[in-house]
């Protein structure tokens, strides 16, 4: 299908050669064309450019956005989108004071989520995990990566990751998966964490490699969860097999875990609500991305990411949603760029950035994703007609969002 828009009032992310990353002070340019057109054919963008050069030419569906602002897609770079039930109950907890910790510590949290899981059926998760991936693509989500982590026996991730591969047949949105085994210790492993890191490297990572079900491995690099040796052997185990790692670090403590992630050349480090300087200094001229997920911090009353602090260092970030049913029970990419330039003092041009090229990085998707560049995926969002792009984060509880075409869909 050929589609033309045309009489954009600015065109945002436009990159003629595409780029891996913007880090440090090139943050703060979001290069633009204003009084636009965008011409699609089928699944790729095929021309952009100013109004006055819009070709004359026959296509299958033409739309006029007059006042409107384009953009790509959001790429959500870390969620855990599949998940059986929820956890209202712990939210009401955390509102009577207690921690997430103490929480974990009485047996829920992620263990909760493991308990529903392990008794819901595949086909159930499938219809449940669907409705939440057909939300975000409605708030403008492109692409997203979504873990296992809350089965916790080989069975049970299996049957996680089977539904991600599901969604991802069935839907046009991309979508990249990780194997989080190293959740959260279950049970019958509280007191023999190694006999379960040996299950996670001896059984679970080959077999799920075998079957080709997840793209990367992850684990919860904290203390109290897992040690920075454990998480550093699943890392290694997991480059053997040729699934990078994407790991959780950083999230209530500092235990020089992100150093160990970029010497086995994490993909991204993710969560850095707790970041030293240490840590910003093993991660310049890494080839890790930082990942901030600022609902989280919201949700549950964390402190926020240093963004201006690792920016002025010349560090890269990315922005990701950790859409879950503990700590984050929210996928939208709108409210997530909004937070981080509400919280973390981001410019509106520094928080797309970070949720559209530097998050691409994140999943192995620069080539494809990421920016309006000739020959890349044709996903983009149309907004309502509005005074101009800062109204996405400014407007924060509004949905600004018009259309969302995906992979050339219109949804
Ligand atoms: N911190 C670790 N994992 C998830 C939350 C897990 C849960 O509470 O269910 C996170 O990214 O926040
Ligand atoms: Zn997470």
């Amino acid at each position: 299908m050929k589609i033309l828009i045309t009489n954009i009032k600015e065109l945002l992310q436009v990159r003629e050669t595409s780029i891996n990353k913007v880090s440090g002070s090139d943050m703060k340019v979001l290069p633009s064309i204003k009084n636009a057109f965008l011409y699609l054919e089928d699944d790729l963008i095929s021309d952009f450019g100013k109004m006055e050069d819009c070709p004359n030419i026959f296509v299958d569906k033409k739309i006029d956005a007059t006042g409107k602002i384009v953009l790509p897609t959001w790429i959500d770079s870390h969620t855990h989108l599949v998940y059986a039930g929820s956890r209202e109950q712990e939210f009401v907890d955390r509102i009577n004071g207690l921690s997430y910790e103490e929480i974990f510590n009485r047996g829920g949290g992620i263990l909760n989520s493991a308990k529903k899981l392990q008794e819901t059926s595949e086909d159930d998760l499938y219809e449940q995990s669907k409705i939440r991936l057909e939300e975000v693509m409605r708030q403008g989500t492109g692409a997203i990566e979504i873990k296992s982590g809350y089965g916790l026996t080989l069975e049970a991730e299996m049957k996680m990751l089977r539904v991600i591969k599901r969604l991802n047949e069935n839907y046009p949105i991309e979508i990249k998966s990780t194997f989080l085994g190293a959740h959260a210790f279950p049970l019958e492993y509280k007191d023999n964490h190694k006999a379960y890191i040996d299950l996670i490297c001896d059984v679970m990572i080959p077999k799920i490699a075998k079957e080709k079900l997840a793209d990367y491995v992850d684990a919860f690099l904290e203390t109290g969860y897992f040690s920075v040796e454990e998480t550093s052997r699943i890392m290694e185990v997991g480059n053997r097999y040729g699934l990078k790692s994407k790991i959780h670090v950083n999230q209530f403590t500092a235990i020089n875990g992100i150093e160990a992630c970029v010497k086995n050349n994490a993909l991204s480090v993710d969560h850095l609500e707790i970041v030293t300087d240490a840590d910003i200094e093993v991660l310049k001229n890494s080839i890790t991305m930082p990942v901030a997920l600022p609902t989280c911090s919201y949700f549950i009353s964390i402190p926020y990411t240093p963004a201006r602090k690792m920016l002025e260092a010349g560090l890269p970030l990315a922005l990701a949603s950790d859409f879950n049913p503990g700590t984050t029970p929210s996928g939208n990419m709108n409210f997530v760029v909004a937070t981080a330039c509400i919280k973390m003092k981001m410019t509106p041009e520094e928080a797309i950035n970070a949720a559209t090229v530097n998050a691409a990085y994140a999943m192995d998707l620069s080539k494809s994703h990421g920016s309006i560049t000739k020959g890349k995926k044709a996903s983009i969002i149309i907004t309502k007609p509005i005074e101009s792009f800062y109204q996405i984060p400014y407007a924060f509880g509004s949905n600004l969002i018009e259309t969302v075409i995906i992979n050339g869909a219109i949804l």
